[in-house]
C-alpha cells in the first residue's frame, strides 16, 4: 500500500471530546458530523447567518445555534462546512477576526486552502477531515455503525497535534471505521474536483442522458430507455463496488461483456481522454477555481441555466413517473437528513 490507512484503533477520541467543535454550515455535510459528533460525546455548536434556511433544522434536532463569529469565537476547533463560493468571505468576516493561537481550523474539502481563498495565520493548526461520500450517506453509515472513508490531511501543524486532532474528529463521524487515509489539501482537491467533474457527476450524467436520448431518438419507449440507462447503471456500480470491474464482468452475461469490451473503448475514446486531461490540468492550474469563483462573484448565470436545463431533461419526467411505481426503491436519501 502506497498510502497510511487509520482506523478506529488508531485514533484518540478522547482528543476531541475535549474540545468544543464549532460547524460552520448545516446542509450535506454539515448536519452529517454535527449531529455524528454530538453521538459521538463531543460538546458541538453549530454556526449559521441570522437568516439561514438551516437554523430550523438544526435547532429542531437539538443543536445549539449561534452565527457563525459567535460559535467560531467559543470554539476550540472550528470545522468550515458552508459552500466552497461562500467560504472566503465568511472565513474574513466571522473566523478569522475569532481565532486564537492553538486552535484547529478545520474544512470538509481543501478548495479554499489550495486556491489561497482563505490564508490562515501561522498559529493555528488546519487540517482536512473530507468524506468521501455525500454527506447523508455519512450520516446513514455511521448511525448503521459503519463509516464512510475518509482523507485527512494537515495543513499547518501549529501545536504539534494537528494530524491526532483530525484523526480523533474523523473517528466522531465514523471516518476511521471504514479508515482514514492521509493525504494533503492538494491532492485531495485536485482529485476530488476531477472525480466529480470527468467521472462521478460530470462524466456519468453525460453518459447516462446521452443514452437515453439516443434510445429515444431512435423511436425507443422513454420508460424502457430509462431502464438501461440510469436504474440499471446502480445495480452495475454496486457489482463493481463490491469486487471491482471484474466481478461485475463475471455476472454480466458474456453477451453483455463482449459488447463492454468491444463497444466501450469507443464511447470513451481518445478523444475524451485528452478531454479528461485537459481538465485536469484546469484544475492544476486555478483555471476552474477562478471560473467558478468568477460564476458564483457574477450571481452564478450559467450554472443557474445548466441546472435548469437538466430538471427539464425528459428523463428526469420518466423518472419520476417510474420511481413513484417501484416499491422496492428506498425513499429518497434527502428525507434522512
Ligand atoms: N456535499 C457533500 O457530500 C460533500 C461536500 N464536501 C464539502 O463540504 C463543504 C460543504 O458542502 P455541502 O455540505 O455540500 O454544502 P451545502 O450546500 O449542502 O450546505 C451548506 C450549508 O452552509 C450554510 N451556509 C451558507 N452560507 C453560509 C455562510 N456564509 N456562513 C455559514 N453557513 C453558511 C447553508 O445554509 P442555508 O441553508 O441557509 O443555505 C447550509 O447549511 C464544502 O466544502 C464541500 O466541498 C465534501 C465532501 C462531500
Ligand atoms: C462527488 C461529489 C463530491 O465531491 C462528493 C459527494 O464527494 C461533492 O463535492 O459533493
Ligand atoms: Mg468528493
Ligand atoms: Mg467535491
Amino acid at each position: 500500500m502506497s498510502v497510511e490507512v487509520y482506523y478506529d484503533d488508531d485514533a484518540d477520541l478522547g482528543l476531541i471530546q475535549a474540545k468544543k467543535v464549532a460547524v460552520i454550515g448545516y446542509g450535506s455535510q454539515g448536519h452529517a458530523h454535527a449531529l455524528s459528533l454530538r453521538d459521538s460525546g463531543v460538546d458541538v455548536v453549530i454556526g449559521l447567518p441570522t437568516g439561514s434556511k438551516s437554523r430550523p433544522k438544526a435547532e429542531e434536532q437539538g443543536l445549539r445555534v449561534l452565527t457563525p463569529a459567535e460559535a467560531a469565537a467559543e470554539a476550540d476547533v472550528i470545522m468550515i462546512l458552508a459552500p466552497d463560493t461562500a467560504q472566503r468571505s465568511l472565513y474574513a468576516e466571522s473566523v478569522a477576526p475569532n481565532l486564537a493561537p492553538g486552535k484547529a481550523l478545520l474544512f470538509g474539502h481543501g478548495f479554499n486552502i489550495r486556491y489561497d481563498l482563505i490564508k490562515p495565520p501561522a498559529d493555528i493548526d488546519v487540517a482536512m477531515i473530507a468524506p468521501k461520500g455525500p454527506g447523508h450517506l455519512v450520516r446513514r453509515q455511521y448511525v448503521d455503525g459503519k463509516g464512510v472513508p475518509v482523507l485527512v490531511a494537515v495543513e499547518q501543524d501549529a501545536t504539534g497535534n494537528a494530524f491526532a486532532l483530525a484523526l480523533s474528529y474523523a473517528k466522531g463521524i465514523g471516518g476511521t471505521r471504514a479508515g482514514a487515509i492521509r493525504t494533503t489539501f492538494t491532492e485531495e482537491t485536485e482529485t476530488d474536483l476531477f472525480g466529480e467533474q470527468a467521472v462521478l457527476a460530470g462524466g456519468a450524467t453525460a453518459l447516462v442522458q446521452t443514452g437515453f436520448e439516443v434510445l429515444t431518438e431512435a423511436g425507443y419507449a422513454p420508460e424502457i430507455a430509462y431502464f438501461e440507462c440510469l436504474h440499471e447503471l446502480k445495480l452495475i456500480v454496486d457489482l463493481m463496488y463490491e469486487g471491482g470491474i471484474a466481478r461485475m464482468r463475471y455476472s454480466i452475461s458474456d453477451t453483455a461483456e463482449y459488447g463492454d469490451l468491444s463497444r466501450g473503448p469507443r464511447v470513451i475514446d481518445g478523444r475524451v481522454k485528452d478531454e479528461m486531461r485537459k481538465i485536469l490540468s484546469e484544475i492544476q492550474s486555478g483555471e476552474f477555481a477562478r471560473e467558478w469563483i468568477g460564476e458564483d462573484d457574477a450571481g452564478r448565470p450559467n450554472f443557474a441555466k445548466w441546472r435548469a436545463e437538466g430538471a427539464a431533461h425528459p428523463i428526469e419526467e420518466t423518472g419520476r413517473k417510474l420511481r413513484g411505481m417501484m416499491s422496492w426503491v428506498d425513499r429518497p436519501i434527502t428525507e434522512t437528513a
